[in-house]
Order: C-alpha cells, then structure tokens, then sequence
C-alpha cells in the first residue's frame, strides 16, 4: 500500500481488515474530517469528498475512522481499534465519538502550583476507556515556579501513565514528548490550557490559520479545515478536532478502574466486598487514608466520578427502556392494523 497511507498511520492490520472490502474493489481511506453527513478522507491517491450514505450516519462516522470508499461513497467503516466517546455535549444520554483509531491520549494540563488534580483523574479515566495509551503533558512550565513539585503531584495520580512537562514558548521538554507521541494522537484539555500552542510547536503547523486546498467528489477545489495533522517527529498524526474540552465521562467504568487502579487494588482488601468506603469496618481504603498513603482528596475524586459515570448509565438505560416501549407500541400498533383489516377473519 502507498506510503501516503501509512504516513496516516495504515499498516499491515489495517491491511487485513480491508482486504475483503480491496476484493471488492474499493479504496482504502481515512477520515480526517467529518461535517453532517460528508467527510473528507485522505486516500492513498488524492483527498475525497466523500458522501457517508444514509444508512451509515447512525454509524457516527468520525475523524480517524478508516474506511471502504466505492466513487465518493463510504460503504463500510473499519472496526474502530480505539475511540474516545463522552457523554453528549447537548446532555443527551448517548455517547459520542469524538476520534477513533487514537493511539495516545495526551492530557493537557497546566502546569502551576495548584494544579487542577480532580480534573486531570477525570480525564486519565477517559483516555484509559477509548483503548488508548494515556499521557499527562504540564504545559507552561517557563511559568512555574515549582515544576518538579508538579510533576510529582500529577505522577502521584496518573497512575500507569507518563507525565511529561513541556514549555511550548521555550521549547523545553518538546523532544521528550516526540518520544511519547506515535501513531494517532489527540490532545485533551480545558480551553485555555496551551493547546493549539503545543499542537503547533508538534506540527509546525498554525492550526489555528490552517487551511488545506481540497477536491470534492466533484473536481471542484474548495478549502477545509483537515483536523488530522502529521506530527514533525515523522512518528504520527495529531487529531485535532473541536469539541474536546468540555467531557463527561460516559460508560467509562473500565477506564475509572484503570485511572485508580491503587484504589481497586486497596478495596479488594475490604472486608466487604460491596464496601463503599465509608464508614464500614475493616476498610482497607480507609485505612490507606488513616496511615497517610492515600489522599482524602484522590478518594473523593473516585467516589464523584463514579457517580457521574452511573448517573450517565442510568439515563442511557431509561433512554433504552423508552426506545424500547416506543418500539412495542407500535408493533402493537401494526399488529392491531393487521388484525382488524377486514376479511383477516378475526372471530369474535
Ligand atoms: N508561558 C507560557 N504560556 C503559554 C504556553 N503555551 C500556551 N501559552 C499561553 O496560554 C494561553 C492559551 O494557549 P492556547 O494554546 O490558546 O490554549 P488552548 O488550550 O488551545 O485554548 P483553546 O483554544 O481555548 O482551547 C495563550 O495565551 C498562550 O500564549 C507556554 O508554554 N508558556
Ligand atoms: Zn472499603
């Protein structure tokens, strides 16, 4: 396959899940944006505009899937490896996909003395749920005047993941961080936090003016925004898409387990095994806080995402539950249409 592809991060895997679809005639590509309905893909040829056909937009289509292009089609997305999902901006209770096929999830969070903890753990419990690889980056550390106090504050809580402090205005710790970011990667954070500062210093591309000369499915020449940018270490692509800031974490009950994974491994020393850390006898996490090993603090952040995240679940289940009536009303519905027609022979 064309090293075009593989520049966006096709490999031999990628290869095999296509090949029924190759038989087929189809052409291989990635999404690198996606916008009601069309989405741009990047092809081993030249960019398309390509159409995702009705019966697929359920499908949520989304920057980084890779896909089976037939014309200006999609006919098939590849299964997603990864995807990162949060609950509904609009506080729908479904989850949406905000990028598939991401490889690392680099957490952007800036780098003071009174660094936001809490906010980091909710989005290491993120990153873990879409399958990713997790990576806490403390920007703005020309301004901190404690750094190494930082670092070890957030390493203390980014359990199982790197923690890299850079200063994208001075360049410090920005080849450390090439070193962490390969295959497909996405940068998540607060607005504000140095973002699209950092996204530019590992691109050397201004996303912020970024403009790429584009074909359509029709021969004519428009501009997008491409939110799928290579990284200038040659190792990867950046994802940046809008709508990474704001995130409830959603059925991410295997991420919250990753991102405390020291809590879970206290709590199975509980003499309950349904101990909710409280006030029960013979709490191991209690314990751990009593001796000073764990935080009152990392405790209650767990608890409150725990509730978030079951507080999520349950309106998807009440969503489910009102699909599934709406659906039973009008099978009924149907089956009372076909029981009265005249002639059905309905003996009474
Ligand atoms: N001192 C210092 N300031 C920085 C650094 N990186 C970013 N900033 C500043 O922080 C502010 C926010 O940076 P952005 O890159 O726009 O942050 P963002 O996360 O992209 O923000 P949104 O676009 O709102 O999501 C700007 O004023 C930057 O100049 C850094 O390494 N050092
Ligand atoms: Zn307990």
């Amino acid at each position: 396959m064309s090293s075009s592809l593989e520049f966006f991060g096709w490999d031999s895997t990628w290869a095999d899940a296509f090949a029924p679809h190759a038989a087929g005639g189809l052409t291989p590509g990635r999404v690198v944006r996606v916008d009601r309905g069309q989405c741009d893909v990047v092809t081993a040829a030249s960019p398309v505009g390509a159409v995702v056909r009705a019966e697929f937009t359920r499908m949520d289509v989304c920057t980084g899937d890779w896909v089976a292009l037939s014309g200006q089609y999609v006919h098939a997305v590849l299964p997603r490896r990864t995807a990162l999902v949060r609950a509904a901006a609009s506080g729908l209770s479904h989850g949406q996909v905000l990028a598939a096929n991401v490889d690392v999830v680099a957490i952007v969070v800036p780098c003071t003395v009174d660094v936001d903890l809490g906010r980091a753990e909710r989005l290491l419990a993120l990153a873990w749920e879409s399958g990713a690889r997790p990576v806490v980056v403390l920007t703005k550390a020309d301004a901190c005047p404690d750094v190494a106090r930082v670092h070890e504050q957030v390493a203390g809580v980014a359990v199982g993941a790197d923690v890299v402090a850079v200063s994208a205005v001075r360049g410090d710790g920005l080849d450390a961080l090439d070193g962490e970011l390969t295959g497909t990667v996405v940068l998540v954070g607060q607005s504000g936090v140095g973002k699209s500062t950092l996204a530019t210093a590992l691109t050397g591309v201004d996303l912020a003016v970024q403009d790429v000369r584009h074909v359509d499915g029709k021969g004519r020449h428009t501009t997008v925004r491409r939110e799928l940018i290579p990284l200038r270490g040659g190792r990867g692509v950046l994802i940046d898409t809008p709508g990474l800031r704001g995130v409830g974490l959603f059925d991410a009950e295997e991420g919250l387990s990753r991102a405390f994974a020291d809590i879970d491994a206290l709590a199975a020393d509980c003499r309950f095994s349904d101990c909710a850390h409280g006030s029960e006898p013979g709490c191991a996490v209690r314990a751990a806080i009593d001796a000073g090993t764990l935080p009152a603090r990392r405790l209650d952040s767990y608890q409150k995402l725990v509730r978030e995240n079951e507080w999520a679940a349950a309106r998807t289940d009440a969503r489910l539950r009102a699909e599934r009536r709406a659906r039973e009303r009008t099978f009924h519905r149907q089956m009372r249409g076909h029981f009265n027609r005249p002639g059905r022979g309905r003996t009474r």
